[in-house]
């Protein structure tokens, strides 16, 4: 018997999107989660009676309507009315959507999401979100970093009971760990670069657009994240060294797509970065840092002798490296950082933490 109905509002149904839907429908509870928005970019389901939505037929449901997506504002309105406590669930890695938070938040309406973009952007947006005023809507993003891995949550219990953070490093692309791990690898590979990121895409490891994560950015976005719970004021993703690993004349060409048509054409790049790297018993790994002696943060490709815990590391995995003042001897975190279900699991742990505060 549910003691609490909590209404759940889902903008997104991709890769993570359909995966959370389902683990909604299957969610072990007391709590009754009613699903009563759903929408892509094209198409929504509203109940406008705020009664639930079929958690079983939203795929088909989707396809046959023709009821368009509310804008940002209508859906405030809509959300500011619901009889019940509102979850609002952003699926997408839309930046318009994420500079609305703060509106969401002002009006009691909280927010579970995989999406970095309020949080790695600029820090008067990261503020807002956490002023910690009573009436505020909860904000949850454990799947931003390390997908559904509990990287955000133990740093946060860290930082809240007075431990001091040194140093967090990691491998914290789930698409550039499977990348490098599978190219550059501690056994003989002949894997062409190009051929391996469209594998990543394919299984659902980038970023809606590949270039995303190949750029640095993705990764400059998590550190940003992880450093500003641990205390480092970053301003934006793009204030401290990020390595690209787009050839240069493919930066500005027009879609991902194109991207992935061209890169066969730079292969041999790759390449001979990998081969100086094994001739002196190394692997290529993309790694990312926060420094609190040294006050540095930095994001880019580094050469790691076979031996290297990192060198080890299999399919999408991401490992974290955390020390402190507590923990000199690091806390480490590793598993799988990136795919629909472990992402969508995060999002939903997330839900279920808030519908308990609510
Ligand atoms: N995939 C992964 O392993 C991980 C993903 N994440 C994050 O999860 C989020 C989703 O990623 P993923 O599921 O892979 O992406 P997809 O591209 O598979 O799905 C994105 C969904 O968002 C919808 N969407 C995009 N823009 C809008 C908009 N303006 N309004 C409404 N709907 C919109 C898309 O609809 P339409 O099809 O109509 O455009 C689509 O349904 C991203 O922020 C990503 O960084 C985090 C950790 C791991
Ligand atoms: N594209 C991201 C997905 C998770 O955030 C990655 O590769 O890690
Ligand atoms: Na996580």
């Amino acid at each position: 018997m549910a003691y609490k109905n909590i209404n759940v509002a889902v903008i997104g149904a991709g890769v993570v999107g359909s995966s959370f839907l389902k683990q909604l429908a299957g969610a072990k509870s007391q709590i009754s989660f009613n699903l009563i928005l759903l929408s892509t970019s094209k198409k929504a389901l509203i109940s406008r009676d705020y009664r639930p939505l079929n958690l079983e037929s939203w795929e088909s449901d989707l396809v046959k309507t023709t009821e368009a997506p509310l804008s940002l504002d209508n859906l405030l309105d809509y959300l500011k009315k619901s009889p019940e406590p509102v979850i609002f669930v952003d699926n997408t890695s839309n930046e318009s959507i994420a500079n609305f938070y703060p509106q969401l938040v002002e009006n009691g309406i909280s927010i579970a999401t995989p999406n970095k973009k309020a949080f790695s952007s600029n820090l008067s947006l990261w503020n807002q979100l956490f002023s910690g005023k009573p009436s505020q809507g909860l904000v949850y993003h454990e799947a931003t970093v390390g997908a559904g891995l509990p990287i955000i949550g133990p740093l946060n219990d860290m930082i809240q009971t007075g431990d001091k953070i040194q140093k967090i490093e990691g491998i914290f692309s789930g698409s550039l760990s499977f990348i490098l791990n599978t190219f550059s690898s501690t056994s003989p590979s002949d894997h062409k670069f190009s051929d391996i990121v469209k594998s990543a895409k394919d299984l659902g490891y980038t970023e809606p657009d590949p270039r995303d994560d190949l750029n640095g950015l993705d990764v400059a976005r998590k550190v940003t994240i992880l450093a500003r719970i641990a205390g480092f004021k970053v301003e934006s993703p793009t204030s401290f060294p990020v390595h690209s690993l787009i050839p240069k004349p493919l930066e500005t060409v027009s879609s991902g797509a194109e991207y992935l048509e061209k890169l066969p054409d730079y292969d041999q790049e790759m390449e001979n970065l990998k081969q100086e790297a094994a001739e002196d018993n190394k692997v290529l790994r993309f790694v990312g840092k926060v420094d609190f002696p040294n006050n540095t943060v930095s994001v880019g490709i580094e050469k790691y002798d076979v031996s290297h815990p990192f060198a080890s590391l299999k399919g999408s995995d991401n490992v974290v490296s955390i020390q402190t003042d507590r923990y000199p001897n690091p806390l480490i975190i590793q598993g799988a950082g990136a795919g629909a279900d472990v992402t969508a699991a995060g999002v939903l742990a997330d839900v279920l933490k808030i519908a308990q505060r609510l």
